[in-house]
């Protein structure tokens, strides 16, 4: 494409000079690069569009407007490149989920499960199908949710311990679902590898909150929340659910706001809030694009802001208290090179945040900072709070349909501690049956029907050679392990905390010395402790495991040692079904009547 141009065009005005000219740039390369104005020819290069006669006027605007072609063309190039790129890698990913996924036992359904879809559809039995499933094909079976979405259930106990322990990601929608009701967070993400010092920090701290085998501890929370239910006592109509909820908030509250939480006059209206954001976000958060145009969603982001805005203000108070008693200010704290300062000597879970040894870990970058300890806190009040109550409504249900069992309990406190001394959590670590008791409700009724994990970069290669392609999601359905008749005996579904009870072993001492350390064991027998799940296992496990015992064990204790509880009079027929029905998975809601014992 190399023209060559009349030398007139380059209006040089003696043969001299054009001599000169022709010496420094042979006139074919200088033509070529300065074409004339008007014709089609257009200059290459920014030089040659400087050298170019016509001037910026001419060629100048020519150069730009070719530039500007060939760059927007370069662009769309590359960018179509770049999406076929994508493209290949995903399809090819999408064959490879295809062909690992269909090595794996399952229904024939090739793009999305028929059944699965009809056991949500029919009221969400999804426990059911797959018991159901598994019958057919065995320990692990494969459905296709979607497409490209492939659901791994496992059922056998040495394959879910090799799960739970080399699956190290949560589901992306979890960490939707929390970042949609919590906005940005340390905890509860995806990737592990994000959410890895947040956890460390928050675990060294809860487990140092209840400081396990120091002597003189007290769990401080507990003493509050009994007064708590002094001033709630007397309603005449406090139901099972709606007084746990209530337990559990405190229990939660306290623990991360210290005392300022019960002068909080917002309680209440966070409280409800943080009630039916929690029902409302897995469903909101499964929208892969969320849904503005919908009424339903714009009410729950404001709800959300409501929530937020809420915290906002009980942690500016809880700083403005912590100021007071001369702790550090929020923006200037920062941790001191990855080290946990004193988290025993913070008073609230967010003065220990202010002082900069919890959650500041994952936290370097200063300035959002506070919006991710506000995540993390609604976070962990949002989980904390629905899983507690969850369990300590279970154990006050029971309490209250069989007296027996309180009886039983009431003795059990008793022969550690009595009324006139002031109860310490390595008292309740003594009270074994207390102890079973918490557990076995937790065992019966987890806080959800499946555990669910996934590796999202490698595929995990199992004993006996089975490969679970990466992304595909693993679950673990916890009443199918909880209540197998093979580990548990033929009355797995019933509640019967004496099963946990292993004469031989020192709980407290167990705690004690494995302290740090996040599991309470409780069973000798192997398959039995791989069989108890209900607060998970491995990397992703419960942080709060211990702590959430032993406070619920503690609370029970003192609520015990204080109060008789008994069910309402008119209580007798919804008693009566329940007990007979021994379907003890889905409890009844009964009324219960709290009275003070006498000392
Ligand atoms: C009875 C009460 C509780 C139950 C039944 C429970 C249950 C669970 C379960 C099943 C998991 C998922 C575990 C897994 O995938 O292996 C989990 C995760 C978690 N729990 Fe709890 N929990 C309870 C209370 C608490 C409390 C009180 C806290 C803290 C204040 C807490 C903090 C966490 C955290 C931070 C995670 C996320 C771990 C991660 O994503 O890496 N939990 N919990």
């Amino acid at each position: 494409m190399f023209h060559s141009v009349p030398s007139s065009s380059l209006l040089l005005p003696t043969g001299e000079l054009e001599l000169e000219l022709s010496q420094l740039a042979p006139p074919r390369t200088l033509a070529a690069m300065a074409p004339s104005c008007g014709t089609a020819d257009v200059p290459y290069t920014l030089l040659s569009a400087l050298l170019s006669g016509g001037g910026p006027a001419c060629g100048g605007r020519a150069f730009l407007r070719d530039y500007a072609q060939r760059g927007t063309n370069a662009l769309l190039w590359s960018g179509l490149l770049a999406v076929t790129w994508v493209l290949l890698l995903r399809v090819s990913a999408l064959f490879r989920l295809w062909a690992l996924g269909s090595r794996l036992p399952g229904p024939p359904a090739l793009l999305a499960d028929p059944g699965l879809a009809a056991a949500c559809r029919a009221g969400g039995d999804i426990t059911g199908y797959l018991s159901k499933l598994h019958g057919t094909f065995g320990p692990v079976v494969r459905l296709w949710v979607g497409p490209s979405q492939l659901l791994v259930s496992v059922k056998d106990v040495s394959l879910i311990k090799q799960i739970l322990a080399k699956a190290e990601d949560k589901l992306p929608l979890t960490e939707r679902t929390y970042n949609l009701a919590c906005g940005r967070l340390g905890l509860f993400i995806s990737s592990f590898e994000k959410v890895k010092s947040s956890r460390e920090l928050l675990e060294v701290f809860l487990n140092e909150k209840l400081n396990i085998g120091a002597s003189g501890s007290s769990f401080k929370i507990i003493e509050a929340i009994l007064d708590r239910v002094d001033s709630t006592k007397d309603k005449d109509s406090l139901d099972c659910r709606s007084f746990s909820q209530h337990m559990a908030f405190n229990i939660i509250g306290t623990a991360l706001f210290g005392e300022v939480f019960f002068d909080w006059p917002d309680a209440a209206a966070y409280e409800e809030l943080l009630m039916i954001v929690a029902k409302d976000s897995c469903f909101w958060a499964s929208y892969a694009v969320p849904p503005f145009w919908k009424p339903g969603y714009r009410k729950y982001r404001s709800l959300c802001a409501k929530l937020k805005i809420l915290i906002e203000g009980i942690i500016r108070k809880s700083i403005e208290q912590s100021s007071l008693l001369g702790h550090n200010d929020l923006r200037s704290c920062k941790k001191s090179e990855g080290v946990v300062k004193d988290p025993v000597g913070c008073t609230s879970l967010l003065d220990g945040i202010i002082s900069g040894c919890c959650l500041y870990g994952a936290v370097e970058r200063s300035l959002s900072s506070e919006e991710e300890i506000c995540g993390n806190i609604v976070g962990l009040m949002l989980h904390g709070m629905s899983a507690s109550s969850n369990l300590i409504g279970s154990i006050l249900t029971r309490l209250v349909l069989y007296p027996k069992l309180k009886d039983q309990l009431y003795a059990d406190i008793v022969a550690v501690c009595d009324r006139s001394s002031e109860l310490e959590v390595d008292d309740v670590l003594r009270m074994q049956f207390l102890l079973a008791t918490v557990c076995e409700s937790a065992r019966l009724l987890p806080a959800g029907p499946l555990l669910q994990r996934c590796s999202l970069q490698h595929d995990l290669t199992l004993k006996s050679s089975i490969i679970i392609p990466a992304g595909a999601t693993l679950v673990v359905p916890l009443h199918l392990v909880q209540m197998d008749v093979s580990v548990w005996g033929h009355d797995a579904c019933q509640f019967n905390p004496s099963r946990l009870l292993q004469k031989e072993i020192d709980l407290g001492e167990l705690l004690g010395t494995h302290k740090g350390s996040n599991r309470i064991k409780l069973f000798t027998e192997c398959n039995k402790t791989d069989s108890f799940l209900p607060f998970g296992s491995g990397s992703r496990a419960c942080v709060g495991q211990k702590f959430a015992i032993l406070g619920i064990s503690m609370l029970i204790a003192s609520l015990l040692l204080n109060y008789e509880v008994q069910p309402q009079p008119d209580l007798s027929r919804e008693m009566d079904l329940a007990v007979n029905s021994n379907n003890l998975g889905h409890l009844p809601n009964p009324k219960l009547i709290l009275t003070g014992r006498k000392i």
